[in-house]
């Protein structure tokens, strides 16, 4: 099979593998890149594979950087993109299930896509744009199939991250996962304890933000993979309503606080769960806000000094979580609101502190009580923004 009309980045990068080529050496597209184009998927960057060793690789272009040259990665720098290059290898001897102890480079590409994960992502493509499919990687693109090259369960124990992969390409690219590859991840979950949860958090967000993410945290239950993630062990029946939603969530913020409900945490739990998940404070504080605000719109219809301290972003995050769990709200009738609302920031109210100063209030605990009584009767539509108003008022006091 061959592809006739190339996408503009596989041009960019077509002179780096002519280069290698005209050194002697063999050089291909791999992985992402080539799966993606025959899926008519968007391409964010292209792998290059190569027979030439790491040194030669930096022989023949001006500028390269060592990314990760025990692995025999090289990243080369070529008219204002990066390409990686990375020189045909196998990974023997995953000691420890995570990452491979030695590599050892090998001469053809065969023994490289030996090595990877998926049918799908063990293709390549030359410079004719020639795709060369040794594991029937396009049958399974055609049958939407996720399968493992080989024996699934060597795959998984080199690299037990796989697994997680494997259902966040089923999400990602709405597709099954073949039975033979679901049985290993499910007789073998247990390998994802090595790995460092940085890399789970980063395909399990990539799974739960996938067009079909509700198939495939079905799958990722099922397994029993979720037991093996931080703060899931046991709570499979919380989490079986995942896949059970309407919707599934298309933002980060979005995803988390949907879990974080659906496990029906306490406020004070919610800032560990994050943690424990590795997940940076400004996520966690927004999180935070969200599902906070979402208790009072289950609870009550926010006042407006409530839409007033949530702010428009929080408000709109936590509509859309409210919308994806299938909680009734009107939304517009809360978004107009809060439109209307007199000031939408401390900084919009017509006085301050120093205000309040001169009208004869002394500094202190009570001067920051009554700004926020003032605050609230302007938001409450109570008192109006204006000095003369907020002046007449404090005589009042
Ligand atoms: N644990 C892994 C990670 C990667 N690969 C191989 O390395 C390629 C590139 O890896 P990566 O960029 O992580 O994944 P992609 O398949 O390119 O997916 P994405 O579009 O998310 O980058 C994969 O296609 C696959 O051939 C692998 O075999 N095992
Ligand atoms: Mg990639």
């Amino acid at each position: 099979m061959k592809i006739t009309k190339l996408p503009n980045v596989f041009l960019a990068a077509m002179p780096v593998l002519k280069t290698l080529e005209a050194g002697g050496f063999e050089a291909y597209f791999v992985g992402g890149s080539v799966r993606d184009v025959l899926l008519g998927r968007h391409i964010h960057d292209v792998d290059i594979a190569t027979s030439a060793y790491p040194e030669e690789v930096k022989e023949l272009f001006e500028k390269s950087i060592d990314t990760g040259i025990k692995h025999g990665t090289v990243t080369v720098l070529y008219q204002g993109e990066s390409y990686e290059i990375t020189t045909f290898r196998t990974e023997s001897g995953y000691q420890d299930f995570r990452r491979p102890d030695h590599v050892t480079f090998v001469q053809n590409l065969d023994e490289d896509l030996k090595r990877r994960d998926f049918t799908i992502n063990a293709l390549a493509m030359n410079t004719d744009g020639e795709i060369i499919d040794l594991f029937v990687g396009l049958a399974d693109l055609k049958h939407k199939l996720i399968k493992a090259v080989g024996d699934p369960e060597q795959r998984f124990h080199e690299d037990a991250l796989r697994m997680m992969r494997a259902v966040r390409f089923m999400s990602q690219l709405k597709f099954s996962l073949e039975e033979k590859t679901e049985q290993a991840i499910a007789d073998h979950h247990q390998l994802l304890k090595k790995i460092s949860v940085e890399r789970i958090r980063d395909e399990f967000v990539k799974m739960g933000l996938g067009a079909d993410a509700r198939a495939a945290f079905q799958i990722f239950l099922d397994t029993q993979l979720s037991e093996e993630v931080p703060d899931f062990a046991g709570k499979k029946e919380q989490l079986a309503v995942f896949p059970k939603l309407q919707f599934s969530p298309t933002m980060e913020t979005s995803l988390w606080s949907i879990i974080i409900i659906l496990l029906g945490m306490q406020d004070n739990q919610i800032g560990k769960f994050m943690r424990d998940w590795k997940n940076s404070n400004a996520m966690t504080e927004e999180v935070e806000r969200i599902v906070n605000f979402f208790d009072i719109m289950s609870s009550h219809t926010p006042t407006d000094y409530e839409l007033f301290e949530v702010g428009k972003k929080t408000l709109l995050n936590t509509i859309d979580v409210a919308h994806i769990l299938g909680q009734p709200v009107d939304s517009n009738a809360l978004v107009d609101r809060y439109l209307a609302l007199p000031i939408k920031n401390n900084s919009e109210l017509a006085i301050d502190g120093r205000f309040l100063i001169k009208k004869g209030i002394k500094p202190g605990p009570q001067l920051g009580e009554l700004l926020t009584k003032i605050k609230k009767a302007v938001i409450n539509g109570d008192l109006d923004n204006t000095e003369e108003a907020i002046a007449e008022f404090l005589e009042k006091q």
